[in-house]
C-alpha cells in the first residue's frame, strides 16, 4: 500500500489518496473524524487548534460505508484558510493588492525549523514557503491515513495504543501501564490531559508545559505506541528494507520534531547482560510459542515474535519560542532574533496520537505484504491459517 499527501499548513485544505486497500473494509467518516479530534487535543497547544474542528470528507474508494478496493481519496479542510486565502492563494496577485501587506514574509529563521535550510534548498527568500509546507499540520491527513489503518487492524484483531511517557523530564511510572491491555491504557489516557497513564506524572506535566509556555519556551518529551494480537513473521530478516523494525524506526523518525526511537528496553539494553535481555521461549497448546517476558519490544531479526510490539520515540521541544533564540535576518545577514509564529509550547499528546497512527500505517501495511489479497474476507481467513500454523510450527 501506499498514500502521499499534499497541502499547506494555511491552504484550502489537506488531502491524500491511500492506494493498495482491500475491499469490503468497513470504513465511516465518523471513524476518522473520532482519531482527528484526539490529535487536536493534549495540554500545551496553540491558538490554532481553537480555530480548527478537524473533519474529512471521504472523496472516493468507499461505497455505503465499505471500501471498493479503488483509491481512498481522503479531505480535511482548514477552517482558518478563510483568513489566509490572500496570502496563501495560488493565483497570482491581484494588480490593486500592495504585496507588502499581504505577505507575512519570514526572513529571520527559527534555530531548529525548518526554515533555514528549506529556503537554501527550494531557493525561497520568503521563508513562509518553507514553514507553510514542513509544519506538523500536515499530520492531520497522516492521522486520517492511520485511522484507516486501524480499522484494517481491527478487523484482524490487532489493535494499537500510544501514551505519553515523558514530558520535561517528569516521568510516568512504568507500572501505570505494566501488565495492562491496549484497551485498558486507552480508557486510562482517555480523558487525561496529557494522554498519560500516571495522573500525578500527568498533573506535574500540566505544571511543566504552563510554565514553559509562560516563560516563551518549549518542552518535549516520550511517547509509548504498543501493537496487541499481531501474528508471528510478519516483516523479514532477509534483506535491510524488509525489516519490520527499520521501517516502524523510520515511521516514527518520520513525524515532525522526532529524533529518537527505541524498541523494548530500548538504549537500557546497552546496561544489561544477554540473559537480562532477551526472552525466553515458552510453548503451551493453548497459545503456542510465546516469551515468559518482552523485553525486546515485540521483534527478532526485523519480524514479529506475536508479543506486543512495544515502540517509543522521543519528540524534541518545539522549535518556535515566543522569546525567541538568536538568528540572522537573511536579508541584511544582521544578527536578529528568530521569528515568532502562532504556535503549540508542547505538542507531545498531540503527537502521541500522531505515532500511534504512523505505525498503524506501517503495520498495516506488512501484513498486506505479507497476505497477498485484494479482499478483506480472503485475507482475515489466510491471517487464520497462518496463525494456526505459527501455533503449531
Ligand atoms: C503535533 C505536532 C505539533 C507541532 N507544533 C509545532 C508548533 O506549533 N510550532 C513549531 O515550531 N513546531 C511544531 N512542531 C514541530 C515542527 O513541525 C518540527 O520541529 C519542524 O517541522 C522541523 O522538523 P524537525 O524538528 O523534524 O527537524 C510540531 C510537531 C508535531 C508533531
Ligand atoms: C507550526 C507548526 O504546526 C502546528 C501544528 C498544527 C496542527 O494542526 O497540528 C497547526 C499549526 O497551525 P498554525 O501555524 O496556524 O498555528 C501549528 O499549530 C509546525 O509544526 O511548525
Amino acid at each position: 500500500m501506499r498514500y502521499l499527501t499534499a497541502g499547506e499548513s494555511h491552504g484550502p485544505q489537506l488531502t491524500t489518496i491511500i492506494e493498495g486497500l482491500p475491499s469490503q473494509l468497513p470504513l465511516t467518516a465518523e471513524l476518522i473524524n473520532k482519531e482527528l479530534k484526539r490529535r487536536q487535543g493534549g495540554h500545551g497547544r496553540g491558538r490554532r487548534m481553537q480555530i480548527e474542528t478537524d473533519t474529512v470528507e471521504i472523496l472516493s474508494g468507499v461505497r455505503h460505508g465499505s471500501t471498493l478496493g479503488s483509491p481512498v481519496a481522503l479531505v480535511v479542510t482548514n477552517d482558518d484558510w478563510k483568513h489566509w486565502t490572500k496570502i496563501m492563494g495560488a493565483e497570482p496577485l491581484e494588480e490593486d493588492i500592495n504585496p507588502e501587506d499581504i505577505k507575512r514574509q519570514i526572513s529571520r529563521p527559527r534555530p531548529g525549523h525548518a526554515d533555514l535550510v528549506g529556503g537554501m534548498k527550494y531557493g525561497h527568500r520568503d521563508l513562509r514557503n518553507v514553514l507553510e509546507r514542513s509544519s506538523a499540520r500536515e499530520t492531520t491527513v497522516r492521522v486520517a491515513v492511520g485511522a484507516v489503518a486501524k480499522a484494517f487492524l481491527a478487523e484482524l484483531g490487532i489493535s494499537i495504543v500510544s501514551h505519553v511517557t515523558e514530558i520535561g523530564g517528569i516521568i510516568a511510572n512504568p507500572e501505570s501501564t505494566a501488565g495492562k491491555s491496549v484497551a485498558e491504557i486507552r480508557a486510562i489516557i482517555e480523558e487525561d490531559a496529557c494522554y498519560c497513564a500516571d495522573s500525578e506524572a500527568s498533573a506535574e506535566m500540566v505544571e511543566a508545559i504552563d510554565e514553559a509556555k509562560k516563560a516563551g519556551d518549549s518542552i518535549g518529551g516520550v511517547v509509548e505506541v504498543i501493537v496487541e494480537g499481531l501474528p508471528a513473521g510478519i516483516g523479514s530478516y532477509v534483506h535491510y528494507d524488509r525489516k519490520l523494525d527499520a521501517k516502524l524506526a523510520s515511521a516514527m523518525l518520520s513525524i515532525n520534531a522526532f529524533k529518537g526511537v527505541e524498541f523494548g528496553l530500548g538504549f537500557e539494553m546497552a546496561h544489561r547482560k544477554g540473559s537480562e535481555v532477551h526472552d525466553e521461549i515458552i510453548w503451551s497448546e493453548e497459545d503456542g510459542y510465546t516469551r515468559s517476558s518482552n523485553r525486546l519490544g515485540g521483534l527478532e531479526g526485523g519480524m514479529t515474535t506475536g508479543m506486543p510490539i512495544v515502540v517509543r520515540g522521543v519528540m524534541k521541544p518545539i522549535p518556535t519560542l515566543y522569546k525567541p533564540l538568536q538568528s540572522v535576518d537573511i536579508e541584511t545577514k544582521e544578527p536578529f532574533k528568530a521569528s515568532v509564529e502562532r504556535s503549540d509550547s508542547c505538542a507531545v499528546p498531540a503527537a502521541s496520537v500522531v505515532a500511534e497512527h504512523a505505525i498503524a500505517w506501517e503495520i498495516a501495511n506488512a501484513i498486506m505484504e505479507h497476505f497477498h489479497s485484494d479482499q478483506l474476507p480472503q485475507l482475515k481467513e489466510q491471517l487464520a491459517a497462518h496463525k494456526q500454523y505459527t501455533k503449531e510450527f
